[in-house]
């Protein structure tokens, strides 16, 4: 099964869309695991069977794992999550962009070493860095679009003087992906949740790729604009899904040991506001 196709179950099974962002930092455990890098895999396996019913996707980030030499406890979530939530999709938020020959080793360690059904990629050094991801069939990967931080106008949003019409970075970026890139559909791309008029302006240019939009909840996105900026009722498969993530917000919704139960109130919370948000 492709990487859509658990996509696309996991939004019908679970009524969600709805990605937990699994951000893991020790200090802000509850009090019994608090500072204790070797409970990483317990936090968050308690996140994961709390919330395996409401989510569309799950997204590791990968810093918070190596910063505390904690992989090896990745790949034991990562099995963890197969077993508890077979049918929700792992999105493993790597953001890994590097020449093709370096791009090769950061493939296998996403897809093969941790299992990933997708991976956030950077597009910055062009196509022969994107390619050997795409090796992998019905695997996806998500180009950084129009992120969700201040910065990301430096780049993302100057006019490209050289291509015609004079887009800005991140049209010419969502141009690529819905185009000449996405050579097996694999592709999708990354916009942030704080900016909804460019989350619009991307579905305009890539109508059917699925759109990871992080930024809700302690960023301060706005779930409804959000939806009503990058969602569009499925048409068979041509259009493109919306995955929302929300990662501090969930994951430390209680500074308790009801921390899980807290996740899952603020998951359902989160939710049904982008559910309601499609309706209006
Ligand atoms: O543009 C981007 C791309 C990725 N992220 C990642 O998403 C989560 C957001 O966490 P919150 O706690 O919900 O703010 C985090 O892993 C980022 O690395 C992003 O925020 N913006």
């Amino acid at each position: 099964m492709t990487f859509l196709d658990m996509l696309r179950g996991a939004e019908r099974q679970n009524r969600s869309l709805l990605c937990v962002g699994l951000d893991p930092d020790p200090g802000k455990f509850p009090a019994g695991m608090k500072g204790d890098a070797s409970r990483i895999y317990d936090f968050c396996a308690a996140i994961v069977e709390a919330t395996a019913d409401l989510v569309i996707a799950f997204k590791p980030q990968i810093a918070y794992f190596a910063a505390h030499r904690a992989e090896d406890q990745l790949e034991r979530l990562m099995a963890h999550m197969r077993a508890v939530a077979p049918h929700v999709p792992v999105i493993l938020d790597a953001k890994r962009g590097d020449i093709g020959s370096t791009a090769e080793q950061y493939a296998i360690e996403a897809f093969e070493r941790y299992g990933a059904d997708a991976v956030t990629l950077s597009p910055f050094m062009g196509f022969d860095s994107v390619q050997p991801y795409l090796k992998y069939q019905g695997k996806g990967a998500f180009l950084l679009c129009r992120t969700s931080n201040p910065g990301g106008d430096d780049l993302q949003n100057q006019h490209l003087a050289s291509v015609d019409g004079l887009p800005r970075v991140y049209e010419h970026i969502a141009r690529l992906a819905q185009g000449p890139w996405n050579l097996n559909g694999q592709l999708g791309l990354v916009v942030g949740a704080t900016y909804p008029a460019e989350i619009e302006r991307v579905r305009e240019l890539a109508p059917t790729l699925p759109l990871l939009i992080p930024g809700v909840g302690a960023q301060g996105g706005d779930a409804v604009a959000t939806i009503r900026a990058g969602y569009r009722a499925a048409s068979g498969n041509t259009t493109g899904p919306v995955i929302v993530n929300s990662s501090r917000a969930v994951l430390y919704a209680s500074p308790g040991d009801d921390f899980a139960a807290a996740a899952r109130r603020e998951a359902e919370r989160t939710r049904a506001l982008l559910d309601s948000a499609k309706a209006g």
